[in-house]
């Protein structure tokens, strides 16, 4: 295996070259976990090697927020330890792109979920997954992040042919830059579609609602040699393949895939987003009751009560606005557990301060100002 099909590229080459000329060694991370990352390098016999890291001090003192500190994708240079020494992640690389995403719940802290991702493919149907407004979002996050968005409306083998049609131009119309394929993953022909873009050296990460067929896709992709278990039934990562995984995957027929929690929980937040937009009218009479925490039942000066009294408001349509609050009740705790997570992670800087003796005294050093 060769850097260039993991990834690597002129650019980084010529951006690597003064950490080259320190000895230091490029890898592309594959795994953060609360303490450390881990990363692929091409060893002297060009095979592919899997490392575990730690983060260098003057790495995690130059980035001014989380979002700037290496995430999975990133390329970085690498000093190499020993026995007794970890290895050092010295510096992050400029990425090409960036896939992100405000942080669930009241933070506006943004969430790198995958960098250097050169293809973002989102996975839908026809039928009743065919929501354009929900696309829209994608279409939004993937083009903010720098990727190429493309769409597969999967499951044209159950759906007539116009409707797929109609599907189709529907989302060209709303995101002209996109590639919309109409698929089949049952007749292999959406595999062939995802095999088109994979060339060597090209990242993909796929997302789309549940049910509408990725883990069929993806397991098509990785053949025989990997399931995907795509049932995540809590934030833990619970259910996937093992949560200690690489997040990201080179596969046999080239290309890679970057797959995380984090890929999978854009669905979610999406549809918390879609939900509530479609009950905006609701909210902006609720908006207007007396409290702020009001149940729209017997409370004093409830705005929804008198627009239903006076008409204004459908009864059916209140009763689904109050369904829709638990729904999103649900998904709000299950985000919360996620970010507690996050929160753990975050705390991983000190600890890793702690962990190298050699990264503390540089650490030390630089909060003395005497980092050259
Ligand atoms: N008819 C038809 N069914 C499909 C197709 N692709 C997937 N399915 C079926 O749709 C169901 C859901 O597919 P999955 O691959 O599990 O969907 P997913 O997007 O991974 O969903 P989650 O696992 O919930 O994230 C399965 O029963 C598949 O066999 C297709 O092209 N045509
Ligand atoms: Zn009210």
């Amino acid at each position: 295996m060769t850097l260039a099909e993991l990834g690597w590229s002129e650019d980084f080459e010529r951006e690597f070259a003064p950490h080259r000329a320190r000895g230091w060694v490029p890898g592309r991370l594959i795994r953060e976990t609360p303490i450390n990352y881990s990363a692929f390098i091409i060893d002297d016999e060009g095979e592919l090697e899997e490392l575990d890291l730690v983060l260098g001090g003057k790495v995690w003192h130059d980035a001014t927020n989380d979002a700037e500190l290496p995430a999975v994708g990133d390329w970085v240079a690498i000093e190499y330890g020993n026995e007794d020494v970890d290895h050092v992640i010295r510096a992050r690389l400029s990425r090409r792109s960036c896939f992100s995403r405000k942080m669930p719940g009241k933070t506006t802290e943004e969430q790198v979920i995958g960098t250097n991702v050169d293809v973002v493919t989102v996975v839908t149907d026809p039928g009743p997954d065919h929501n354009p407004r929900r696309m829209e979002r994608y279409f939004t996050l993937i083009g903010r992040s720098g990727a190429k968005p493309v769409v597969l409306i999967n499951k044209s083998d159950a759906f007539p042919k116009e409707q797929c049609e109609e599907a189709a131009s529907d989302l060209r119309e709303l995101c002209p830059e996109a590639d919309i394929h109409i698929t089949s993953a049952l007749k292999g022909d959406g595999l062939k579609v995802l095999e088109s873009y994979l060339k060597p050296g090209i990242t993909m990460c796929i997302v789309g609602s549940s049910g509408v067929g990725k883990s069929t896709l993806v397991n098509q992709l990785y053949g025989d040699d990997w399931q995907w278990v795509s049932e995540v039934n809590d934030v833990t990562g619970k259910g996937r393949h093992t949560t200690t995984t690489r997040e990201l995957v080179p596969l046999s027929g080239g290309g890679m895939l970057i797959d995380n929690p984090g890929m999978r929980e854009i669905q979610m937040w999406t549809d918390e987003k879609t939900l509530r937009d479609s009950f905006s009218d609701v909210e902006q009479i609720a908006s207007q009751c007396k409290f702020h925490d009001c149940k729209h039942g017997t409370d004093k000066g409830c705005a929804i009560r008198a627009a239903v009294e006076s008409g204004e408001l459908d009864v059916e349509r209140l009763e689904s606005f109050l369904k829709l609050d638990d729904e999103i009740e649900e998904l709000k705790r299950r985000a919360k557990k996620r970010q507690m997570t996050t929160e753990r992670r975050a705390k991983r800087n000190t600890r890793i301060k702690a962990r190298n003796l050699n990264d503390r005294i540089e650490w030390e050093r630089e909060q003395r100002g005497e980092w050259r």
